[in-house]
């Protein structure tokens, strides 16, 4: 019997219609996409905690039941999520090789949270005061990227390095939510909350208790606060650069969102080291900035003076 690749039928966490790339083998209907790298695999944890559970499958190649949701978002939005790193910059899957993309769903009970773990992504069903992990693009964005930071500067999951890993996972997240261009905004997870309420804010970090300059980064020891916090600061720097604004009395003339994505895409794949600080990223970001647009260019302006706005020299 010989695999076949099909169009299966989806409904995804929030009720929205649409169609999901499976295989269809040996008499059933797998969550497999052949259509982009090794493929992208989807899982089912069955609310366990064991890795990766089993490959989604079903008889009628038909996705439509409310447990099925998690699953046809983490699907379909990870076809999305490889189809900009190939199609801004060629880089074919996470490792630039076409690596399997493969994500459990419902994992754990009431799991309020998503990772990477160096092998997948993982989503958990929340709590009930939100949605599951997988129904947010810029979620599914965010842990994605933590899979290319990982085979790039794979930068080290603390203190400032590890702010930097976070806040290129909610920059490209967001980016990502642009490039598909469904209610696009520069909020972190607002398709989570049933009050479309953030959990970061990249405008306006300080709306969630983030810090939006270097003076008021968090200084203590839970790692936790250290790189979901002062994100925040590199969150701020990269939407000035995009957007533009007045931070503390500096003015950034913005250059929009593609040539941020181009800057921080080859300062993360180029310069960034593991252990990389926020002033050696303001410097990254410089060098990629002038390699790309020219040393006295608008751009490297931009970049330098956002970094100046939020402190970062
Ligand atoms: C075992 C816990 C691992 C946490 C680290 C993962 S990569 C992470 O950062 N997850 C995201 C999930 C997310 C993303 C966007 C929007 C909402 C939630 C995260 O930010 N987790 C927060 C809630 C946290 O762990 O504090
Ligand atoms: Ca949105
Ligand atoms: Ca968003
Ligand atoms: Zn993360």
């Amino acid at each position: 019997m010989v695999d076949s690749n099909q169009i299966g039928f989806g409904i995804g966490v929030h009720g929205d219609k649409k169609q999901v790339n499976t295989v269809f083998s040996n008499s059933y209907y797998y969550l497999q996409d052949n259509t982009r790298g090794k493929g992208i695999y989807t899982y089912d944890a069955k609310n366990s905690n064991r890795l990766p559970g089993t490959l989604w499958r079903n008889a009628d190649n038909q996705f439509t039941a409310k447990y099925d949701g998690p699953a046809v978002d983490a699907h379909y939005y990870a076809g999305v999520v490889y189809d900009y790193y190939k199609n801004k910059f060629n880089r074919n899957s996470y490792d630039g090789a076409g690596a399997p993309i493969k994500s459990t769903v419902h994992y754990g009970k009431s799991y309020t949270n998503a990772f990477w773990n160096s092998y997948q992504m993982v989503y958990g069903d929340g709590d009930g005061s939100t949605y599951p992990f997988s129904g947010a693009l810029d979620v599914v964005g965010h842990e994605l990227t933590h899979a290319v930071t990982e085979k790039t500067a794979n930068l080290i999951y603390e203190n400032e390095s590890g702010a930097l890993n976070e806040a290129m996972s909610d920059i490209f997240g967001t980016l990502i939510e642009y490039y598909n261009n469904q209610n696009p905004d520069w909020e972190i997870g607002e398709d989570l909350s049933f009050n479309r309420q953030g959990f970061r804010s990249l405008a306006d970090p300080t709306k969630y208790g983030d810090p939006d300059h270097y003076s008021k980064r968090y200084r203590g020891s839970n790692q936790n606060y250290l790189v979901h916090t002062n994100s925040g600061i590199i969150n701020k720097a990269a939407y000035l650069i995009s957007e533009g604004g007045t931070h503390y009395g500096v003015t950034v003339n913005g250059i929009g969102k593609e040539k941020l994505g181009n800057i921080f895409y080859r300062a993360l794949t180029q310069y960034l080291t593991e252990s990389a600080t926020f002033s050696q990223m303001r410097a990254a970001a410089l060098q990629a900035a002038t390699d790309l647009y020219g040393a006295a260019s608008a751009e490297v302006i931009s970049v330098g003076k956002a970094f100046d706005a939020v402190g970062v020299n």
